[in-house]
């Protein structure tokens, strides 16, 4: 795994009503300190690939939908630089992803319905100077294959 990336899975506490689910405590130790809380929507087939931050760190969660997650290690000075890893998050699997700082991000809408990602950042948006970083989605360093392979 990339240094310095955390998973956590989430516990469902499912009664005759639904269910409860905790996402987020301070004692997971996961982000340094609260900046922002988010919300989007990516529509089925979407990918918003790759960003990263020289700042804040992340933490992912899909509480609608799924979602293949693809991270890339582009620190220079990282013991896993240029590493890959995967992971599918979302409604049917339940689970909070910390992205570090200089770990590119991006994600495909799995399946037929939207995707929603509520994200956690370490430091708020600044709009005069974002800290958001850009690759494109089919970099040929990354050379991620973001297609379905059928099998
Ligand atoms: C991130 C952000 C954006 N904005 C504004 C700036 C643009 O006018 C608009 C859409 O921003 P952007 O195209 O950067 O949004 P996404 O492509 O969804 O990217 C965001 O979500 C993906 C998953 C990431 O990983 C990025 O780090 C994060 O920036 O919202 C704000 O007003 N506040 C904010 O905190």
């Amino acid at each position: 795994m990339i240094q310095g990336v955390e998973i956590k899975k989430l516990v469902r506490h499912s009664d005759d009503r639904g269910f409860f689910m905790e996402i987020l405590r301070d004692d997971d130790k996961l982000l340094k300190n609260f900046g922002q809380a988010s919300l989007s929507k990516s529509y089925p087939g979407v990918i918003k690939a790759f960003h990263y931050h020289k700042k804040q760190d992340d933490i992912w969660f899909f509480p609608a939908g799924n979602a293949q997650v693809v991270l890339y290690d582009v620190r220079e000075e990282s013991p896993t630089k240029g590493e890959t890893n995967v992971f599918y998050l979302g409604e049917d699997n339940p689970q909070i992803l910390l992205i570090p700082v200089g770990v590119a991000h991006g994600y495909r809408v799995l399946g037929s319905s939207p995707a929603i990602i509520v994200y956690f950042t370490s430091q708020s948006y600044d709009p005069a100077d974002p800290d958001e970083y850009r690759i494109p989605w089919d970099d040929s360093e990354i050379n991620f294959d973001w297609s379905t392979k059928n099998r």
